[in-house]
């Protein structure tokens, strides 16, 4: 082998063979680069935030209301939607009092299609819309009613749907003298892989991934852009009910991924959105975790392409570790309570 590389660069100026195989070493690597560099799609973009009117679903609380503060404080026209008028209504408060800016709010359910398309008509054209409204009720599938399945199933898929249907044709509008666009969902480390006692939460939120690919092949000519979202454990009232009930294990496996704030969460979040990112990690683990489930997802970035080609085969292994010990949680925990 190393025969055969020093024969290949033995040009007169590379006499030397460690010049030539170190030449060689770098070559590779760039030459990757620069093709990666050609080809990756969609390509770059920024989608600016001032001065544009940012339409934010479950923003009355949580990371919700964190990305309207930040929004609004960026400077953008913010309109935010969820079920309760009086949480908007405090939410509305809270913002004005820290940024002094009035944010537009709306009272509906993002399972009612009617009344979700006449919020929207309502706000005018969205520029940046962001499905962020979530439900999670965690439990084994056997002890989990169906009603609460269908409850996620509903919320977190079915309500995006219902929400981007609405949004897109007024999106579409006047794109060129507008400026590109973004369609971004909240998805959880928990749609990029499945947990205990999350199946019906896992299913919605992986459900949002396929979406948000087959979308964002339809939407690109439209100049409209899309990013996913996958938030670990957030400090939010959301979490805090969800504790209440939360399976010992489902708590166990969730740690794997260290907690973050909401603010945290609401500023990676938009600046994911701003670079245009389909793939929107959060914290570190987040970072493997979407490295390791890639896929066929488009990636703009042809230096994190470049990390994905070269890093993708440990972490796999490093993710076959995470695995066996959850295994080993479950079975020392099954061992616990059922003998
Ligand atoms: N907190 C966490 O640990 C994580 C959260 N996520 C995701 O982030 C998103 C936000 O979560 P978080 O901030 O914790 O949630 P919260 O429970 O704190 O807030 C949820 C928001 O969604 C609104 N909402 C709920 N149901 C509906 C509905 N049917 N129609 C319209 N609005 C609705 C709520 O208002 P109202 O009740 O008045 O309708 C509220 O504004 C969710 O999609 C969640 O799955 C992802 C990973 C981790
Ligand atoms: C290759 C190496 C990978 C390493 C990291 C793996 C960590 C996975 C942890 C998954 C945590 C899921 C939390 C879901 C939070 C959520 O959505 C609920 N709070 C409900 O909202």
């Amino acid at each position: 082998m190393l025969w055969s590389l020093e024969y290949l660069f033995e040009a007169p100026s590379m006499a030397d063979p460690n010049l030539a195989y170190l030449s060689f070493l770098l070559l590779v690597p760039l030459s990757i680069l620069f093709f990666l560099y050609l080809i990756v799609r969609p390509r770059p973009v920024r989608i600016p935030i001032k001065n544009r009117h940012v339409f934010i679903t479950g923003g009355s609380s949580g990371i919700g209301l964190a990305l309207a503060h930040q929004a609004a404080s960026e400077g953008a026209r913010v309109s935010i939607l969820a079920r309760s008028l009086d949480k908007l209504e405090d939410a509305k408060q809270a913002i004005r009092l820290a940024t002094g800016i009035d944010v537009a709010v709306f009272a509906a359910d993002v399972r009612d299609y009617d009344a979700v398309t006449k919020a929207v008509e309502e706000a005018g054209p969205i520029d940046v819309l962001i499905v962020n409204q979530g439900v999670f009720v965690p439990q084994e599938l056997e002890r989990q009613g169906l009603d609460e399945v269908k409850f996620m199933v509903d919320v977190n898929l079915i309500g995006a749907f219902n929400m981007i249907k609405a949004a897109l044709p007024a999106m579409k509008l006047n794109r060129s003298v507008r400026g590109p666009a973004s369609i971004a969902l909240m998805s959880s480390q928990a749609g990029q892989v499945g947990i205990y006692g999350y199946t019906a939460y896992s299913a919605s939120k992986f459900g949002l991934r396929g979406l948000a690919e087959a979308l964002q092949q339809e939407v690109i000519a439209d100049d409209i852009h899309v990013s996913l979202i996958f938030p670990p454990d957030t400090d939010t009232p959301g979490l805090v009910e969800e504790n209440k009930r939360r399976p010992q294990l489902t708590a166990i496996i969730a740690a794997s991924s260290g907690a973050m704030k909401a603010d945290e969460v609401a500023m990676k979040a938009l600046s994911g959105i701003k670079s245009g990112s389909f793939i929107v990690p959060c914290n570190f683990d987040g970072l493997l975790l979407s490295i390791a489930t890639a896929g066929l997802s488009p990636q703009r970035s042809f230096l994190m392409a470049f990390v994905e080609v070269v890093a993708i085969g440990i972490i796999r292994f490093v993710a076959l570790c995470y695995q066996w010990n959850w295994y080993r949680s479950i079975e020392k925990w099954t061992r616990k309570n059922r003998t």
